[in-house]
């Protein structure tokens, strides 16, 4: 099933049975689920058919980073799987990025590309660590021309960059963004955070959102409050 939420739930659990049970209390009508690196590490593709057999659309986020013909059969293989969206890093360059989209269109794979620019978790003092010292919007824009020039469907970025990102690369050009937090939700480990609605309205098409749902105290009730604050 397709839906129309820009809503993504972060399935970031230890375990096939732990994500089935949030799964379950979930609608595919009302968001779109995404598999990470833990969840998939432990679990494999079950929890892709899993997923797929209750309706849900599937981000199966892995963020690819290596050589472009090992990348290349990363993606094809998550493909494969009939996932919706599949992700590698910006950072990847451009012939592995290209090589990655050659290889979906290659094998007529519908499957969504998109590349992470600089991970929300970050602020220009971790960046600068890294040996990137440009100021960090600068970055999320080369990386996303890049990806865009590369051939991806669109970037992994925070919202906070949505904005610029709509204008320097367009609108349909897709603005995933993660490190989005309700008023009522504890930031964690995220640094570039907005609420949902601000997100939206600053041009992100899709929310990623784990924690404040996944964890909170009355799942469902926190993902009814950020439907009703999307919808005002
Ligand atoms: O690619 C991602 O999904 C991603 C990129 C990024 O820059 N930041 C980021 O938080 N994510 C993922 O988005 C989710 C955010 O989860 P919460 O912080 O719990 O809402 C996690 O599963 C992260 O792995």
């Amino acid at each position: 099933m397709t839906t129309s939420s820009p809503l993504i739930i972060a399935l970031d659990y230890p375990s096939l049975d732990a994500a089935l049970c949030m799964a379950d209390q979930l609608d595919p009508a009302r968001c779109r689920l995404k598999v990470g690196k833990e969840l998939f590490t432990r679990s494999g593709p079950a929890v892709l058919e899993a997923l797929h057999g209750r309706g849900f659309e599937v981000f199966l986020d892995l963020k690819f980073h290596d050589i472009p013909n090992t990348v290349a059969g990363a993606v094809q293989a998550a493909a494969e799987q009939g996932v919706w969206m599949v992700n590698v890093h910006a950072g990847g360059g451009r012939r592995m990025m290209q090589a990655a989209a050659e290889r979906l269109a290659a094998h007529r794979l519908a499957t969504r590309l998109i590349a992470v620019t600089v991970l929300t978790s970050m602020d220009a003092a971790d960046l600068a660590e890294t040996g990137i010292k440009v100021p960090l919007d600068e970055q999320v824009q080369r990386l996303a021309r890049l990806a865009r020039d590369s051939g991806m469907s669109g970037v992994v970025c925070s919202a906070r960059e949505a904005g610029m990102l709509a204008a320097s690369c367009g609108a349909d050009f897709m603005k995933v963004t993660p490190g989005i937090r309700p008023r009522f939700a504890a930031a964690d480990d995220q640094q570039r955070i907005m609420t949902p609605r601000a997100a939206l309205q600053a041009g992100s098409t899709h929310l990623v959102v784990g924690r404040p749902v996944t964890q909170a105290a009355d799942p469902m009730g926190a993902l009814d409050a950020i439907e009703a604050e999307l919808s005002v």
